[in-house]
Parts: structure tokens; sequence; C-alpha cells
């Protein structure tokens, strides 16, 4: 990438992202309530069946160009990074990446590098100090830093970056942000509409 390219993205970070605020028109009336749905995912997936968290990494590395602006820290400045799947009865459905600057993770945020196979939702939604910001939503390209750790993870079974709908938002607490960004793996949006019909809802009262 060149100077002036990488001086651009540091600079109007929001115009090259791919994330955006307002769902995409094409998305189904399911999709767009599971990526603005508030509340603790979990507790929304443990709804559709058995739940199963593997964390995949947790390690320290450096914060991606695009993801700086989220964090409103500086590119390259070192976080904490924790990546997990959830699985519903058995079938990989949610993959999340979720990572705080490291001086938090070993202060007010020190609880993530702790949790082994607890979901983070057991900190984050019971503390008042803690405030969560709005949600953004998009559809992964190959260059996503989402979609780099997608690949990574499942390998040759990764689907096309375009077949991934993925959401983000940044939990706030006393100033040190925590950014969890959540990926819907295609597996997951067959257990979503079976569940949904199983229980006799209507879309609008997933
Ligand atoms: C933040 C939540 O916790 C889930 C668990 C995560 C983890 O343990 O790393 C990450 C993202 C979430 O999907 C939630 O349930 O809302």
């Amino acid at each position: 990438m060149t100077l002036a390219i990488m001086w651009f993205m540091e600079l109007f970070p929001p115009y090259y992202s791919d994330w955006l605020a307002s769902p995409l028109p094409s998305l189904s009336q399911q999709q767009k309530y599971w990526l603005f749905r508030p509340g603790a995912l979990t507790a929304g997936l443990r709804r559709l069946g058995d739940v199963q968290l593997r964390v995949v990494s947790e390690h320290a590395q450096g914060l991606h160009p695009a993801e700086a602006w989220m964090l409103k820290r500086k590119p390259r400045s070192p976080v904490w990074l924790r990546e997990i799947v959830m699985s519903i009865n058995g079938t990989g459905s949610v993959f999340a990446r979720s990572f705080t600057p490291l001086t938090a993770s070993h202060g007010l945020w020190q609880g993530m590098r702790r949790l082994r196979t607890r979901p983070l939702a057991d900190m984050l939604y019971h503390n008042p100090q803690i405030t969560r910001s709005d949600f953004f939503a998009c559809r992964l390209s190959d260059q996503h830093p989402l979609y780099r750790s997608a690949q990574r993870l499942l390998g040759r079974q990764c689907p096309p970056a375009r077949c991934l709908l993925a959401r983000c938002s940044v939990f706030w607490r006393h100033g040190q942000p925590l950014l969890v960004a959540e990926c819907f793996l295609p597996e997951f949006w067959p257990l979503a509409a079976k569940s949904a019909y199983d229980r006799g809802l209507r879309l609008k009262e997933l």
C-alpha cells in the first residue's frame, strides 16, 4: 500500500470503511433483525439451541488502520484481540473478533483476558458504567480484517466474503473502548429461520 493511500485512510476513515450505520436495503427482515438486535447476542443464540463457545485465538497485535477510527486510537497502536466461534447445536454459526487497547486489557477491561470459554456478554450487560455505541453492519469484502480472520479460522471452508454479513459496536467504560465485531456464518440463517417458524413467529415478532 502506498504512503499516500495509508495517509488518506488514516485521515478519512469512515469514507473507506465497509461498515454502515443503517441496514442495506437488500437484506431480508430476518437479516436486519439479527444485525441490529440490541442486548446480548449469546442470549439470542441460546433461544435457537445449545450454544458452545470455542476460543480461536487471544493475543496482542497492532490496531488495523481500517479499525482505528472505531476505537478512536492510532493505527498500529497495540491492542488485545480475542477471536471466538459460537456453535448452535454443533453448527458453527457466529464468528466474533473483539479487541481493546492493550493497556485497557490490563486495566478496566482486564476481565476480557480471563473469560476463557465464558462469553464476553457475561461482563458487558450488567454494569451501568458500560455504554454501547450504535451498531454498524456490512457485507464483508476480501480485504476486511474480519474476513481475514475468518479465512484463518475456516481455511478452505471459508465462504466467499460476499456471503458473510457482520455487525460491530463499541462498548465504552470510562473512556476505554472494547470493540465487538460479529460475523454470521451462512449456516446460521437456516437455523434462525427454522426457529422462528417452529415458534410460529412472524418476522416482525422475532
Ligand atoms: C458480546 C457478546 O458476547 C459474545 C461473545 C464473545 C466472546 O466471548 O468473545 C464475543 C462476541 C459476542 O457475540 C454478546 O453475547 O452480546
